[in-house]
């Protein structure tokens, strides 16, 4: 996952390949509540491990259900048997509408029977978050709840023991949100023992397809619901959840939408393969493939897969109610971008009661890109766009809005033929980590940036000037690989050692060079299984690396091995010849340099710290000794390019040369209001 405060993504033109997609969150929340309501044990398969999830995880771990996990295998799920463990309780529970409705009234009849004081709570935003249809449908039945901030609005307080009035039909509104209605047909179970229970909706459901997610996940857990229409539902007396023993939650159709989006717009060659849902899917929200194929996807499918390419372009303007697809249909919106005329999106009221305003969010966000978008109570109407203007994208703690905003980086596709596209700056991109928190890394494994688009900053200069460092934390900043390029030759170095080969021996070291089978895995350096990064730091494999990266054909077998290591998002490489040799158009160039005094001082520190003894003097004679080799080699010599920024960063901390070189790169890149 990124936890960058922003993202920027370069312009993509292609897109390709297998994605596997996370576990549905609509049905992962409905999986463990009803296992943690019913007896025994329920082995969950493929859940969704998600910022949604987890609250829900909490909350069981918590009420005294047994959650146990082996690695990334299943969770084996020992359910409460519809009695409390805990009874008194404050829950977090994010901004998971899954988990706050649903848990909302089992617990609030929980405590009605058993006895108890729950709190309920989550973010800011789910305060905002309505729920009074809800509450006062429990309350109506009996149930003590009080709202604790805003009367209709969490946190909730459930007290108890009180009195269940089961024999009128429960009356629950169903225009606001579904997840009322699902919440009761959850958990009237419950309370459904010796006589049926009636729950009647009032004025038009919204959002249909996620209550047929819950009658048939009721259905798996022993619970037949009868259903009127979409007005009345009845559970049966005797109702009693049984566990399926085991289940297998299926890929989250919302989050395939910006897969099959990105093969509607990108997938010009091949097509973009996804793995995890498919046509016997019980969500709605896989109707969004017939959305897509209605502006001119080119779709495939089978039960648990879909394989979409382009079909028509520009894509097919369309007018659309997407009521049954509230979720996915912001990904619509921002497809309509690349349609041949104008795109509406109607019915659309409850996106204004979610994670944000996603009707004001998503109209700001696309004319921010330069789109013309119009908006009124329940629907959006979007223009297409030609000529993209490079935008920071305002998320809103919303993982849909940073997770269909990454299709705006398709942007040179839209345009005339061979115009190039702007990037897209994605603001606090780890709010995907409600339900994908490795969208972008997924989408990164199947998309073609422009040519020479992937962003780079070299960061070139002498031994022991922190350039390893500085690369380090810039990158970590803003999400880009690494590439400690003095790291190859070093390990060139201590494979020859290893190997025996002397210096004089130039091809038998560059053949060494080129097999190296060489990664870096959270600031650790893998010479095949083996870590190496202390090893490469010896002195000895310091002084035979420099000697090394002298030898022409040594320097020619790492030239393609370190071009690989640019790779999206971007790169930050650090060396003596990146900005000279390697990356000649990188997008900045910072040579930096300290006095071999300081650069004397600092080594000592990091060997005594080490607990290895040593002179300063030797170090600082070492060190100018090693700038003079480097210095007048003849391939590649140590010295800053052209257009090289030089940092001297002797009387500097380190932080004070990460915000330089941020500011250098944030004045270079096309954002210019916003602030990262
Ligand atoms: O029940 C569910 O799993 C959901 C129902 C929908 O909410 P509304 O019913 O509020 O539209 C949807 O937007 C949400 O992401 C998940
Ligand atoms: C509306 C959403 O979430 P929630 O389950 O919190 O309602 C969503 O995921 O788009």
């Amino acid at each position: 996952m990124y936890s960058t405060s922003f993202l920027d993504l370069p312009p993509l033109v292609s897109a390709a390949g297998t994605v596997h997609l996370p576990g549905s969150k609509s049905i992962s929340n409905r999986v463990l509540l009803l296992a943690g309501l019913s007896d025994g044990v329920t082995v969950v398969h493929d859940l969704l491990d998600s910022d949604d999830t987890a609250v829900m995880l909490d909350a069981l771990r918590t009420l005294g259900c047994k959650l146990e996990r082996e690695d990334k295998g299943p969770l084996r799920v020992t359910g409460l048997g519809a009695w409390l463990g805990a009874t008194q309780a404050d829950l977090f529970l994010g901004n998971a509408g899954t988990a706050m409705r649903p848990l909302t009234a089992a617990l609030a009849l929980l405590v009605a029977t058993q006895g108890g004081d729950i709190t309920l709570r989550g973010v800011p935003r789910m305060h905002e978050r309505p729920i009074g249809d809800l509450v006062d449908a429990l309350r109506l039945l009996g149930c003590q709840i009080d709202c604790l901030e805003n009367e209709g609005y969490p946190p909730l307080r459930l007290t108890g023991p009180s009195t269940l009035e089961l024999d009128q039909p429960v009356q629950v509104r169903g225009d606001v949100s579904s997840q009322f209605l699902t919440a009761l047909l959850l958990a009237l179970p419950l309370v459904a023992t010796d006589r049926p229970v009636v729950i009647e909706v009032q004025g038009e459901l919204i959002s249909k397809p996620y209550v047929e997610i819950t009658l048939l996940l009721l259905a798996r857990f022993g619970i037949t619901v009868e259903r009127d229409g979409w007005q009345r539902f009845t559970i049966p007396a005797g109702s009693r959840y049984r566990s399926p023993g085991s289940i297998h939650v299926e890929g989250d159709a919302s989050s395939a939408s910006y897969f099959v989006a990105l093969g509607a717009i990108a997938g010009i060659d091949a097509p973009v393969r996804i793995e995890g849902v498919g046509s016997a899917s019980i969500q709605g929200d896989v109707r969004f493939v017939e959305a897509a194929e209605a502006m001119g996807a080119w779709v495939e499918s089978g039960p648990n897969w879909l394989q979409v390419k382009r079909g028509v372009w520009p894509l097919r303007a369309i007018d659309l109610d997407c009521n049954h697809i509230p979720d996915a249909a912001m990904t619509l919106a921002v497809m309509a971008l690349y349609a041949d005329g104008t795109s509406t999106l109607r019915n659309i009221a409850s996106w204004r009661v979610k994670e944000t305003d996603r009707i004001v969010a998503m109209a700001t966000e696309l004319r921010k890109l330069g789109a013309t978008v119009e908006e009124g109570p329940d629907w959006l109407r979007v223009h297409p766009l030609k000529t993209f203007q490079p935008a920071a994208i305002h998320t809103y703690d919303d993982h849909r809005v940073a997770m269909c905003f990454s299709l705006a980086a398709l942007n040179g596709l839209s345009g005339l033929n061979g115009s190039t596209g702007v990037p897209v700056r994605i603001l606090d991109p780890k709010c995907v980590a409600k339900t994908f928190p490795d969208y972008f890394e997924t989408l990164f494994s199947v998309v073609e940036p422009e040519r020479d688009s992937i962003p780079v900053i070299t960061i070139d200069g002498p031994s022991a000037s922190g350039k390893g460092t500085l690369a380090d934390l810039v990158a970590a900043k803003l999400g880009y690989w690494v590439l400690d390029s003095g790291a190859l030759y070093r390990a060139t170095a201590l494979a020859s050692l290893r190997a025996g080969v002397s210096l004089d021996n130039e091809h038998d070291i560059a053949a060494l060079a080129s097999q190296l089978d060489l990664h870096f895995e959270g600031g650790q350096v893998f010479l095949g299984h083996e870590d190496v990064t202390h090893a490469l730091r010896d002195e000895t494999v310091g002084a035979m690396s420099s000697k090394v990266a002298a030898l022409p054909a040594v320097r020619l077998a790492l030239h393609s091995l370190q071009l690989a290591f640019r790779r999206l998002p971007g790169l930050v490489a650090d060396g003596r010849d990146m900005g000279t040799m390697l990356f000649p158009q990188a997008g900045l160039k910072v040579f930096l340099t300290a006095s071999a005094a300081t650069r004397a001082e600092r080594r000592h520190k990091q060997l005594i710290s080490k607990g290895i003894s040593a002179s300063i003097a030797d170090l600082r004679e070492d060190l100018e000794a090693r700038d003079l080799r480097d210095q007048s080699r003849k391939v590649s010599p140590l010295k800053p390019a052209a257009d090289a920024l030089m940092l001297d960063n002797s009387s500097q901390t380190i932080e004070e040369s990460v915000d330089l070189v941020l500011s250098w790169w944030a004045d270079r890149r096309p954002f210019h209001s916003a602030g990262h």
